[in-house]
């Protein structure tokens, strides 16, 4: 399944917080969202997983607009792993996780054996199932990101959305959550602040600016000397990773040069 933005645009206080952003993310591919702070990056993911309304476009997975869904149909196809989806209350890591299957289950109805499964199976993936009994709120920043992105993996999501999930992961932890994305299957749209890291991770990268989409293509396509001077105001010499050929920027502390 895809998603597709069709001008999407969000209008708060008569400014355009996002202005007719459209962008398609197809079934399997890994696109990075990048652009200055403030550019809206995190509003436009929040309309993909219902925090907020669009002013005007779409927000589609395949045929489905999905503010026209109810709620639960629309968590059983997009799963997100947020700034603002902390969780607050002490639960274990483990109920946590579990309560990424809630979109699929009635009531109070309990996890399977299936499902407990697969919930274990996915803290052992990221690392965390030495965690399991430990109440969310004693975590590492670092950890409790793995742990967020765990409970967004068990909802089986086709569509999974993140926004700046490596902030808080050391080197190692960036690489393996970057890597898990790139073949976890759904259509995975995810904000990045690390351009290198979004060049190695992602098949497409789009560019915000004041909410306008400047430019979106291969990282190769994008990633450029001239936008990231013109987007970010930075001056930036970009080479080829000398073994996966990927673009990756360098820059200078010193301003001339
Ligand atoms: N509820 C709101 N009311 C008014 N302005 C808002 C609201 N939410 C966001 N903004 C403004 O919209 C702009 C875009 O914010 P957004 O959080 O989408 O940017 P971003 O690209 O994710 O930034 P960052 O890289 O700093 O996380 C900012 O100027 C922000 O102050």
């Amino acid at each position: 399944m895809d998603l597709r933005l069709d001008r999407l645009t969000v209008v708060t206080d008569g400014r355009s917080l996002v202005h007719e952003l459209s962008l398609e993310v197809a079934e399997g591919q890994v696109v990075g969202l990048v652009g200055p702070n403030g550019s809206g990056k995190s509003t436009a993911l929040r309309c993909v997983y219902r925090a907020l309304r669009p002013t005007r476009g779409t927000v589609r997975v395949n045929d489905d607009d999905l503010t026209r869904l109810t709620p639960r149909r629309s968590a059983r196809l997009v799963a997100a792993m947020t700034q603002d989806g902390s969780v607050d209350l002490d639960f274990t890591v483990e109920e946590v996780v579990a309560l990424g299957r809630a979109p699929h289950l009635r009531g109070n109805q309990a996890l399977g054996r299936a499902e407990r499964d697969l919930c274990r199976e996915t803290m052992e993936r990221l690392g965390i199932h030495h965690l399991a009994r430990r109440g969310i709120l004693t975590l590492s920043g670092g950890e409790r990101q793995r742990v967020l992105l765990a409970r967004a993996l068990v909802q089986e999501p086709k569509v999974l959305v993140l926004d700046e999930p490596t902030n808080h992961l050391d080197v190692r932890h960036q690489i393996e959550l970057l890597r898990l994305l790139r073949g976890a299957g759904p259509a995975v749209l995810v904000v990045l602040h690390d351009l290198n890291l979004a060049a190695a991770a992602c098949d497409r990268i789009g560019v915000l600016s004041q909410g306008r989409l400047v430019t979106a293509g291969t990282p190769e396509q994008v990633l450029t000397t001239d936008l990231v001077a013109d987007v970010f105001g930075v001056r930036a010499t970009v080479v080829p990773h000398p073994l996966t050929g990927d673009p990756q920027l360098l820059y200078s502390l010193d301003p001339s040069r």
